[in-house]
C-alpha cells in the first residue's frame, strides 16, 4: 500500500488502487492517539510544571460535560505574592515561615481560572487526592468528579476529611492506575509523575 501511495506521488493514477484498497485507507485512522482521560490528566500534569513549589508540583483540569476543558491551574503564591520573597519551605519553628499558609491549591486555581460560567457537573483530573480545603470548594463548585493519580498523603486527616466530604456529597472519585515509574524516574524522589497508558479504553475514544 505504501509503495502504491508513493506510486501516486509520483504522477501515477489512483487508478492503480482498487475500490477495496482505497476505501481502507480513507477509512483506516490512526492507531496509538491519546486517550480523553492521558490528554486531560497530562494537561494538569503540563500545568503542574509551571510550579515553583520544590517538593509537590500539583495540577488540576477541569472539564465540562462536552469534553471540553474549562479550566487549569496549578499550585502557587496568589497574585501579588512574589514566589521569590514567599517561603517555600516545609519545616520550620514558625509556620509563618512555611508555605503552607500562602499558597494556593491546584484545584482552587483550576476552579478561580475557569473561562465557563460555572463548573457544574463537570470532572477535575488532578495531579494529587484534594485536600479537605479543596475538596469544600469543589463540592461547592458543582464538580461531580474528581479523578486523581497520587494518594501519597491518604494517611493525612486532611485526605480523610476530603473523602469523607465526598462520600457524603455523592462527588464520585477515582484514581487512574499507570505503569510503575521507570527507575530513572524513581530515583528523582517523590515527584509526582505522569506515564501515558498504552491502549486507548474503548470507553475512552
Ligand atoms: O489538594 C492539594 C494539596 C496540596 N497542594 C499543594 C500545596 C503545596 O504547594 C503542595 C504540598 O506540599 P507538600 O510539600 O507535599 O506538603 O501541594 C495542592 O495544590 N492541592
Amino acid at each position: 500500500m505504501e509503495e502504491q501511495l508513493s506510486q501516486m506521488k509520483l504522477g501515477q493514477s489512483s487508478e492503480a488502487l482498487s475500490a477495496k484498497e482505497k476505501s481502507s485507507d480513507i477509512n483506516n485512522k490512526r492507531n496509538g492517539y491519546l486517550s480523553w482521560t492521558d490528554y486531560f490528566m497530562a494537561t494538569a500534569f503540563l500545568a503542574a510544571k509551571r510550579s515553583k513549589d520544590p517538593c509537590s508540583q500539583v495540577g488540576a483540569c477541569i472539564v465540562n460535560e462536552d469534553k471540553k476543558i474549562v479550566g487549569v491551574g496549578y499550585n502557587g503564591m496568589p497574585i501579588g505574592c512574589s514566589d521569590d520573597v514567599f517561603p517555600w519551605g516545609k519545616r520550620t519553628d514558625n509556620l509563618l515561615d512555611t508555605k503552607y499558609l500562602y499558597v494556593c491549591h491546584a484545584e482552587v486555581n483550576a476552579i478561580l481560572n475557569k473561562n465557563s460560567a460555572d463548573v457544574k457537573n463537570c470532572t477535575m483530573y488532578v495531579a494529587l487526592f484534594p485536600c479537605n480545603e479543596c475538596a469544600k470548594i469543589i463540592i461547592q463548585s458543582g464538580i461531580k468528579e474528581v479523578v486523581y493519580m497520587s494518594d501519597k498523603y491518604a494517611s493525612k486527616v486532611q485526605t480523610i476529611a476530603a473523602k469523607r466530604m465526598f462520600d457524603s456529597a455523592g462527588i464520585k472519585y477515582c484514581q487512574l492506575v499507570r505503569k510503575l515509574p521507570t527507575p530513572d524516574v524513581k530515583s528523582q524522589g517523590n515527584r509526582l509523575y505522569y506515564e501515558f497508558s498504552d491502549s486507548v479504553d474503548e470507553k475512552d475514544v
